[in-house]
């Protein structure tokens, strides 16, 4: 990953903050079923019989008992005219080949939500509002509207602000990129999910799709220098450096913000990789498209809610835990065998620094003192916690961790593929 070179690009000096209208707000449902995950093998059976097994609110065992509860709000959706609407298919249009929604001039895009604008309000139930990291036109933006077709998505400067507005019930989901097919996990969003307490409810694989972006009339040979996300930045790698553009990389908070700084400072030797929906936005011309150095680019992400779904058996599930032990590494193995041994797949190990105890110190007296690294396990295996299997498993896994905490259990993502459609 490039990280930014002098002088650093702040976003927030060219998006400015936004002091949150009453109407901004989501009023806390009343409707709230409670329920808990009981991991306990002796109790596994019963559970599984008690289709849901909800009910039970008591977390009187260990504390890997993850005890929550279901929102039944009943979300009214209404059109509102003055906010860009993701993935809402009656305002599709066509432009450069590509789907975009209508377009809507930037000084009346919703600015993103930061730091200072977190404090909860009662509102009166709209759209489900979903928060997500960027500016109109980022990526998340789009996966927000495929996982909630109409919702109000509300931008947010940073991933930490994305997860406190749901916290604080500014928004009511959060949609944020764990991995990418090509970049790799989304180290921030990971470490952030065990840091709050928000709960996976579901999984949207979106397509990526990257342009380059100039202002119009800027020509490749004028360019000195390439900016975007991260993640964007290491999808293109490979065919940047084929077009020719051995320029200077930096990173910045999201795509759709590069491509926004660009049009804002008038900036004629620099390009922006971002999506299509970015260009018109902001008034961008599209120098190449397509420059992900794989076509069938996919970032993976999670829906966050304050409670989390009851789980189900009746189509694919999938299942995401974290796990620490005193003894680091050496346990993976036979936690990993759990899954195994009940023919579970896992789709996604990832480790993490335990930032509590980040060092284990292992003294022998007479070579000296070994330094070991300690982490947290990120693991996804395909099945529901409504299965006995997935019960039993984790009763097993419990045994040989210190720490133990389901993320959540929610629907996969089964849409059928379609490498080139999304940006
Ligand atoms: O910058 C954006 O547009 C984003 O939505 C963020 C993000 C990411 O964090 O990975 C999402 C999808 C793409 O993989 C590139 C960037």
């Amino acid at each position: 990953m490039q990280s930014l070179s002098p002088p650093s690009i702040s976003l927030k000096s060219i998006i400015g903050t936004r002091t949150l209208s009453p109407t901004n707000r989501v009023a806390p449902s009343r409707h709230v079923v409670q329920c808990v995950y009981r991991f306990d093998s002796a109790n596994a059976a019963a559970n599984s019989a008690n289709s849901n097994f909800c009910g039970g609110v008591g977390c009187n065992r260990a504390d890997w008992q993850s005890s929550c509860a279901i929102l039944a709000s009943k979300v009214v959706s209404q059109q509102q005219d003055t906010t860009v609407k993701s993935g809402n298919a009656d305002n599709i249009t066509a432009v450069n080949g590509h789907q975009t929604l209508d377009l809507v001039p930037i000084e009346n895009l919703p600015k993103p939500l930061t730091i200072t604008d977190l404090s909860p309000a009662p509102m009166h139930g709209a759209d489900l509002r979903v928060a997500y990291q960027g500016v109109p036109g980022a990526y998340s933006e789009a996966a927000a509207g495929k996982a909630y077709p109409n919702c109000e998505a509300i931008p947010c400067d940073q991933f930490e602000v994305a997860f406190q507005a749901v916290e604080l019930w500014i928004a009511d989901r959060a949609v944020l990129p764990v991995e990418n097919s090509l970049g790799g996990s989304i180290h921030r969003n990971y470490d952030l999910l065990l840091r709050h307490r928000l709960h996976i409810v579901g999984e949207v694989q979106f397509p990526v799709h990257h342009c380059l972006l100039a202002l119009p009339g800027v020509r490749k040979e004028y360019l000195t220098r390439v900016i975007s996300h991260p993640q964007a930045l290491a999808q293109c790698e490979l065919t940047l450096t084929k077009l020719g553009l051995n320029v200077a990389r930096e990173a910045v908070d999201d795509t759709a913000g590069a491509a926004e700084f660009v049009a804002t400072n008038n900036l004629r030797d620099t390009a922006a990789i971002a999506s299509a929906r970015a260009a018109d936005l902001y008034g961008m011309q599209i120098l190449a498209d397509g420059i992900q150095d794989d076509p069938s680019n996919v970032t993976r992400f999670v829906m966050l809610a304050r409670d989390p779904i009851i789980p189900r058996t009746d189509r694919p599930f999938k299942t995401s835990i974290v796990f620490a032990h005193d003894k680091g590494t050496s346990v993976l193995f036979k936690v990993l065998s759990a899954f195994a041994f009940r023919n579970i797949s896992l789709t996604k190990i990832e480790s993490r620094p335990h930032r509590n105890r980040p060092i284990r110190l292992v003294d022998d007296a007479n070579v000296g003192t070994a330094k070991h690294f300690e982490y947290m396990f990120y693991v996804d295996f395909e099945a529901s916690m409504a299965e006995v299997r997935a019960q039993n498993a984790l009763a097993e896994v419990q045994e040989f961790t210190s720490f133990l905490r389901v993320l959540g259990s929610y629907p996969m993502d089964m849409t059928p593929w379609c490498p080139s459609g999304g940006d």
